[in-house]
């Protein structure tokens, strides 16, 4: 299958599955292909009332889709190796990266107010659209677009409007191409993702970002009392936005606040561990620290195929760069 290709979504997509089996299929709870994937031939068989033979087809055919078989270890880096990035607009910190942001992967930037999360954000939402020989994503006509899902109020289309001429972008284009959603509370944000696995193979979206990922969960669920259930759906919603990553092949960035005073929040360890939410889930944290005026530093923190290190970025009227000195 091409990398274009939109990959069908829905069960009944799959072949062997009709629209009566597809409801019978819902009805008993499995809604979605990786739920198929995952599930026994007899099962399908009790619950939809299928031949054996059906359900084996079916099964099979869910496992393709999500690539579920065994690799090569030639072959897994051969796809490392095929992941597209998307420049920052740094090349220090696209360096610290790897090359940039990946596709098919969780990037969390996390640190204190100020320290350049949401600019990066508003960045990457620009730069996905620069051709793939710029750092972008667009391959030909095909605009690679970004959604911004913000749960602070903190995005700027001023600062689209910005970074799109500076990247040599029609303002007004480059706008058109992201699409914006202000996600009012955790339910809200968690259903919003689950849409866009709807829209993301429909209008070629290939960078996801979450700004920020965890203010709703913490408001919502305060102190350590709550904590358990608090991580328990954080950890659902990663699972939902790595799911996305893995299939369309996109890009996830997610922003997490974290105090630059941890000892002042005792009670949160989400706050006080290290800071960043994606503890053992795959994927790449970088932690922002501000310095002198406008450079910020970049750490990498424990990325499972990057070197760790530090570096220096700035953040002008133009948006991410490497410092001028
Ligand atoms: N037009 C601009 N020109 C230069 N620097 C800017 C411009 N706009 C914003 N900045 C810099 O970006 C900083 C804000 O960064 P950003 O909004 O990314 O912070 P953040 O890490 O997302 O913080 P928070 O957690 O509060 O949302 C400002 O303090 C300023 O230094």
């Amino acid at each position: 299958m091409s990398e274009n290709e939109i990959r069908p979504r829905s069960i009944a997509d799959l072949p062997g599955v009709g629209p009566t089996t597809a409801s019978k299929l819902v009805e008993a709870g499995y809604t979605t292909i990786e739920a198929i994937a995952v599930a026994t031939p007899e099962e399908l068989v009790s619950v939809a009332g299928i031949p054996l033979a059906t359900a084996h087809k079916i099964i099979k055919a869910a496992r393709e889709l999500l690539d579920i078989r065994f690799k090569t270890a030639k072959e897994v880096k051969m796809e490392r190796m095929n992941l597209k990035k998307i420049t920052t607009g740094s090349s220090n910190l696209d360096e610290l990266l790897g090359g940039g942001v990946e596709t098919k992967t969780i990037t969390e930037f996390f640190g204190e107010f100020g320290s350049g999360k949401s600019q990066i954000s508003h960045q990457l939402s620009v730069n996905v659209q620069l051709p793939t020989d710029q750092g972008g994503l667009t391959e030909g006509e095909n605009i690679a677009k970004a959604v911004y899902i913000d749960t602070e109020g903190t995005f700027r289309w001023e600062r689209i409007e910005q970074m799109a001429r500076c990247a040599g972008l029609d303002p007004e284009l480059a706008m058109e191409n992201i699409y914006y959603m202000r996600a009012v509370n955790s339910d809200h944000q968690m259903a919003v993702v689950e849409e866009l696995f709807g829209l993301v193979p429909k209008e070629n979206i290939r960078l996801v970002v979450v700004d920020s990922v965890t203010s709703h969960f913490r408001a919502e669920y305060p102190g350590r009392e709550n904590l358990a259930v608090r991580q328990q759906k954080l950890n659902k919603h990663l699972h939902q936005l790595s799911r996305l990553a893995e299939i369309y092949n996109v890009a996830v960035v997610i922003t997490n606040q974290v105090m630059a005073k941890p000892d002042v929040f005792y009670g949160d360890p989400t706050q006080a561990v290290g800071g960043h939410v994606l503890y053992h889930a795959p994927g790449v944290r970088v932690q922002l620290k501000k310095s002198r005026g406008n450079k910020r530093i970049a750490r990498m923190v424990d990325a499972p195929h990057l070197p760790e290190g530090e570096t220096v970025f700035e953040i002008t009227e133009c948006g991410i760069r490497d410092p001028e000195d």
